[in-house]
């Protein structure tokens, strides 16, 4: 069972203890939540999915003119098969994806000198969708901080501890579709991973393939819902709190018709840390910058995208 937490008693202090005690016990029992009444916009989730819808049907040769560079700067279109999320294996994960990162002005000095992952999205003229998808970018990054002042209350830290590890983030806005599955045993939809930032928020449409391994080794199926955000703790987190959130392995199987998710990836900014908190115990993983380890961890995600 994945715990369903409602969003309401925090964040209008109805009941913040019993919030905290619920995430607590989801944090150290499976791994992962739902969140419900979380204030977002229907319409503008509507509209989200429409937008995605009308990317992915774009031609091959207009998606190809907002393709993805290898480098990686992880904006815009990956076309089906190129990026392989499971270490180590030969499986091909099929989907296509359309990344949308914080939205800087041109004249911005870290997208003036191509900084890494400060490239501008590459915007389909699709009338809307670059609108749709910024709204629902702010939004959701906006309840993405405020859920991480529930994590400090629940970590016995102070709220505005996160603050410093958010400016000008590196999250992204990803848009997803699977195509029908074949079949065959040598492809799936994703391969088992953990997501590299904070938290992942995931809507995904009614087609089911979603699966998350839980803290005592069995893996369960995470049924569509679209009332709820799907709530995966990431690397970045484990990072922070010691392995205390440890990140949620998960996977998605070939659907049986198209599916699509539209996933937001709450990552930190670039220069921020990935030591522990002090008083968390020992580091996860040795230090370095966000930038990097996202840096290393997509390169290999895109080393078919390389070839
Ligand atoms: O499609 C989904 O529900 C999850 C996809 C995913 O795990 C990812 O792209 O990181
Ligand atoms: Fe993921």
């Amino acid at each position: 069972m994945i715990p369903k937490l409602d969003w309401r008693r925090f964040s209008e202090a109805t009941d913040r203890e019993g919030f905290i005690s619920d995430l607590s016990a989801a944090i150290s029992g499976p791994g992962l939540f739902r969140l419900t009444h979380h204030g977002i916009d229907p319409e503008l989730i509507c509209d989200a999915f429409t937008g995605s819808t009308s990317v992915f049907d774009l031609t091959e040769a207009e998606k190809r003119t907002l393709a993805m560079q290898a480098g990686p700067h992880n904006r815009g279109w990956a076309r089906l098969g190129v990026e392989r999320l499971a270490d180590g294996s030969s499986v091909l994960e099929r989907r296509e994806a359309f990344n949308i990162g914080l939205e800087l002005p041109r004249t911005d000095p870290r997208v003036a000198t191509r900084q890494r992952f400060r490239t501008q999205t590459p915007w389909p003229a699709i009338p809307g969708f670059r609108d749709t998808m910024l709204s629902y970018y702010d939004a959701v990054l906006e309840l993405g901080l405020a859920l991480h002042r529930a994590f400090a209350a629940e970590l016995s830290l102070a709220p505005d501890c996160f603050d410093p590890l958010f400016v000008d983030p590196l999250a992204t806005l990803r848009l997803i579709t699977y195509p029908p599955g074949t079949g065959s045993d040598a492809e799936t939809g994703a391969g088992t991973h953990t997501d590299f930032g904070s938290i992942s928020l995931l809507l995904t449409d009614d087609q089911p393939g979603l699966q998350a391994k839980l803290r005592n080794g069995d893996w369960i199926d995470v049924k569509p819902d679209s009332d709820s955000f799907i709530i995966l703790l990431g690397d970045a987190l484990e990072c922070w709190t010691g392995g205390k959130y440890a990140a949620t392995p998960h996977r998605v199987q070939s659907p049986k018709h198209r599916r699509q998710a539209i996933n937001f990836y709450l990552d930190p900014a670039p220069e921020a840390s990935l030591s522990p908190f002090p008083g968390f115990g020992k580091a996860v993983q040795r230090p370095q910058k966000y930038v990097d380890y996202l840096a290393e961890g997509l390169s290999a995600a895109h080393q078919v995208m390389q070839r």
